[in-house]
């Protein structure tokens, strides 16, 4: 009995490979045959294989681990009868890059997107469950964390606005919950995953394709088709035919005002720019999408979100604070690759917009004199910029009447020239403002 298994297969595999060469090939009844070693080396063999299997799968688990990309959880887990969604993998909420959630709203929705995904219907068109994304390190850069964890549940009905500075990683995240098609750059998850409908963005992205609509950021038009002929495209992509494509066609054309005067006849490519973006917006809409994720760049077209919205669930990353205010039913800031605060503009404003913003423009030589008025009014107001004699505070609301900064104006009139001045309440800026510095904040102090 060799001691040294190998040794004892490099020999059997040597008798093996002279057996056949010499006694012209080898059969099933050699197997017993115990001068030519075959039984030996297919033991060996499979022994050393499932040694190497359970070796690799360590070795993949332990460099996973060390890398932090967490395992894609959903296409592995076990669908549950009971559930609406495919069930997730609990194991993978502990990932290194997972978020930090110090904010209650933002755990808030984690719990219910747990909870819808353990119910067996939902009303909800969206669900995203640790929805993550890491780009590989390139040419030397380290790899980049653009969405960590996201949990987030839009119900049917409601425009959910994302925010957030450029870099947040709100790109990457509409790309990963609309179409995964490289030819417009949309990208796969590195892990977690999103139900669109029920639908897991990782399985059925096909069937998801006909409820959803898209309108991106750039116009991605054909210069030489119409403006017919671009939903006449789409449309049939959404499985319209017949006299329910031309009937849609026409609704889609005049809905954006596109049909009169042969505008819909034209060439794209001689439209104007606001008609290229009613356009896109036009055949992001076709076929009834039952969800729509549209970015907006300068369009206005808020009348058309308003309609769009009564029967579908809408996503929109906008810069226009203006707009989001105006359209969403709630809105997600986004800093570095996570949600930092979730809840309705008004909710918001309340609870980042404590105080008034005071801004007051003087000439230089009396900066002073304001500074004191405002350190009169309150203690603790808080000067945010000052430049040129324009001057702004932050007054809290709980130190201060608004009568009482109106007669501290005209009191300060009565003694120097003030060119101009307001007082405002908070608004969607301010907050945006107050969110991101508190998240440099606690990113220095971790
Ligand atoms: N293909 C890529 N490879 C590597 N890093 C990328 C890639 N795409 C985006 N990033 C990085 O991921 C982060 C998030 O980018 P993303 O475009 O999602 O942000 P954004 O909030 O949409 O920004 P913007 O408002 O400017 O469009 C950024 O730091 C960006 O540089």
């Amino acid at each position: 009995m060799e001691l040294y298994p190998g040794f004892s297969l490099y020999r059997g595999i040597y008798e093996f490979a002279q057996y056949i060469i010499l006694e012209g090939g080898m059969r099933w009844e050699d197997l017993n045959d115990s001068e030519n070693g075959m039984k030996e080396v297919l033991i060996i063999m499979s022994l050393e294989w499932l040694v190497v299997l359970f070796a690799a799968y360590g070795i993949d688990i332990v460099v996973s681990l060390g890398s932090g990309v967490g395992r894609r959880q959903s296409q592995n887990s076990r669908k549950n009868p009971l559930s609406f969604f495919w069930k997730p993998n609990l194991q993978n909420k502990d990932s290194r890059h997972h978020v930090q959630m110090d904010n209650a709203d933002v755990i808030q929705e984690r719990e219910k997107v747990d909870q819808l995904l353990h119910e067996s219907s939902t009303s909800h068109a969206i669900v995203c469950d640790n929805l993550q994304k890491i780009y590989p390190g390139r040419d030397g850069n380290p790899e980049k964390l653009a969405v960590q964890g996201l949990y987030l549940a839009v119900p049917q009905g409601e425009c959910f606005g994302i925010l957030g500075p450029n870099g947040a990683g709100k790109t990457s995240f509409i790309s990963m919950i609309s179409i995964q098609n490289s030819m417009i750059g949309l990208i796969k998850p590195t892990s977690g995953t999103a139900f669109v409908q029920g639908l897991d963005i990782q399985t059925h992205m096909d069937q998801i394709y006909t409820n959803m609509g898209v309108c991106p950021q750039d116009d991605l038009l054909w210069e030489t088709l119409t403006g017919r002929e671009h939903l006449l495209f789409y449309g049939r992509l959404k499985n319209l035919r017949g006299s329910a494509l031309t009937q849609a066609v026409e609704e889609s054309l005049k809905s954006l005002n596109l049909f009169h005067g042969g505008v819909s006849d034209k060439q794209a490519g001689k439209y104007s720019g606001g008609m290229k973006r009613r356009l896109s917006v036009a055949i992001s809409l076709i076929g009834d999408p039952k969800y729509w994720i549209r970015s907006s760049f300068k369009d206005n077209l808020w009348s058309v979100v308003k309609k769009a919205k009564q029967d579908r669930a809408i996503i929109l990353t906008t810069h226009s604070m203006e707009e989001a205010e105006f359209l969403c039913d709630r809105l997600g800031f986004f800093v570095d690759g996570s949600l930092r605060c979730i809840g309705n503009p008004k909710e918001l404003k309340a609870r980042y917009g404590g105080s008034y913003v005071f801004t007051i423009t003087t000439s230089s030589d009396h900066e002073e004199e304001v500074e004191n008025m405002v350190q009169h009014l309150s203690p603790s107001a808080n000067k945010v910029y000052q430049l040129s004699g324009t001057q702004k505070f932050e007054i809290p609301k709980s130190e201060v009447r608004i009568a009482d900064v109106f007669q501290a104006v005209e009191i300060a009139k009565s003694k120097f020239t003030v060119f101009a001045w307001g007082l405002a309440d908070t608004n969607m800026e301010d907050v945006f403002i107050k969110v991101s510095r508190e998240t440099l904040q606690s990113n220095s102090l971790t």
